[in-house]
């Protein structure tokens, strides 16, 4: 295993439709080089893997203070920070985490590591297989059991032996709980967060339905488009489906409702265009799908007795929360995931939906707060 630092400046040799590649400045990542064969879930295999991650705050000499946060879909190690060279996106979750904050860095020491499948440093399809051309189509599936091996591989390297917490939301928070019920003994307390215990018909219908549009366009070339020529137009309807659900009904009414803006546009589609235009500046279209693909076929019970078997072997200290406007993830989902920990549900109000869990700070962060007496 091998540690590398500042992969340096050369030129994009691998950009497909956006995302970091080898070469772009690191800004604050870590790169750390697992060596394989790393043999995944759904029976493919990786020769190697590259974790891009950072870190805030020191670990303690009996590393007893490390917590791990989860990033979400189109998230990224970058918690907290402005942009920057190789940072395209400010912190996602700013105000929770530094000295005095929820994510007490004056006690803690606080991981989040890009996510296997993903665009910003960790193995995903955009990166160079060993015959030095991107993966893209021949990029194995990979699962969220998939993800968490390699974090745990990342904490070896580390010498964190157990987290004090793994916290996160969305497909942040499949992750947690992946962890808490794959590895029990290395996980004292969970936040989990806007998500759920396994994907449901609805999830799996709007994900294949963003897939489908990528696919659609003729730039994605089965997954093999050439440098810089990616699905944009295919990965910008995605995101248009995608926000959709992840704010509410009743908050596009409200901040919208019919305007049609000066362009002739409606606001809200100007909205969408605009959230379009920026994913497909920042993100790779094969990671996309790559990622959704995992969410699809998350099921914490899987191949262990069920949904609720499978959480009985959580020995954490657990939060569970939802927001109460999340049409994507609705609160029903998490309700069933505190009572098999056997926890009272804690509810966020936001007129947000989904999104809520990157907005409403305050409220995130007093619980964050109560679960780790920061
Ligand atoms: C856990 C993770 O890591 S997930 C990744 C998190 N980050 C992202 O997803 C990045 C994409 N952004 C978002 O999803 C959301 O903006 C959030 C959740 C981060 C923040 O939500 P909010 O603060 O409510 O921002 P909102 O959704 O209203 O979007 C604001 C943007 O829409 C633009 N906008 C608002 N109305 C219109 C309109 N009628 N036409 C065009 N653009 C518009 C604003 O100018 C603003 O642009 P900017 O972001 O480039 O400054
Ligand atoms: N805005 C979030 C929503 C999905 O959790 C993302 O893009 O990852």
């Amino acid at each position: 295993m091998t540690v590398v630092r500042g992969a340096g400046t050369a030129p994009r040799t691998t950009a497909r439709s956006g995302g970091w590649v080898e070469g772009d400045p690191t800004g604050d990542r870590q790169l750390l080089d697992l060596d394989g064969p790393f043999r995944l879930e759904r029976g493919g295999e990786l020769p190697a893997v590259r974790v891009a991650y950072e870190t805030w705050g020191e670990l303690a000499p009996d590393a007893g203070n490390a917590v791990l946060v989860e990033h979400a879909l189109t998230g990224d190690s970058h918690v907290t920070g402005p942009t920057g060279p190789g940072q395209p996106t400010p912190g996602w979750w700013d105000g929770l985490v530094g000295p005095g904050a929820p994510l007490d860095t004056d006690r803690l020491f606080v991981v989040c590591a890009n996510v296997l499948g993903g665009c910003q440093g960790t193995t995903g399809p955009s990166s160079r297989a060993p015959d030095g051309a991107p993966w893209g189509s021949r990029f194995p599936a990979v699962t969220i059991g998939d993800q968490v091996a390699v974090e745990a591989a990342l904490a070896d390297a580390l010498g964190i032996g157990r987290w004090a917490a793994v916290v996160g939301g969305s497909m942040g928070g499949m992750r947690v709980l992946e962890w808490a019920v794959s590895r029990p003994d290395r996980v004292e307390a969970l936040f989990f967060l806007a998500s759920a215990a396994a994907a449901s018909a609805d999830q799996i219908g709007t994900q294949t339905t963003q897939q489908t549009a990528i696919r659609s366009d003729p730039r994605w070339a089965g997954g093999d488009y050439p440098a810089g020529e990616g699905p944009v137009d295919g990965l910008g309807t995605a995101r248009r489906i995608a926000h959709l659900t992840y704010r509410s009904a009743a908050e596009l009414e409200q901040r919208f409702g019919t305007h049609v803006q000066d362009d002739g546009r409606f606001a809200v589609a100007s909205y969408l265009d605009h959230h379009a235009a920026k994913l497909a500046g920042r993100f790779d279209a094969g990671s996309y799908v790559v990622l959704t693909e995992a969410m699809n076929t998350w099921d914490v019970g899987r191949h262990r007795s069920g949904v609720e078997a499978a959480l009985s072997r959580v020995t954490a200290r657990a939060t569970v929360a939802g927001i109460d406007s999340d049409r994507l993830y609705p609160v029903a989902q998490q309700q069933r995931v505190a009572d098999a920990l056997g926890v009272g549900l804690r509810v966020v109000p936001s007129t947000h939906g989904h999104d809520g869990f990157l907005i409403e700070l305050d409220a995130v962060g007093a619980l964050v707060r109560e679960l780790l007496g920061t």
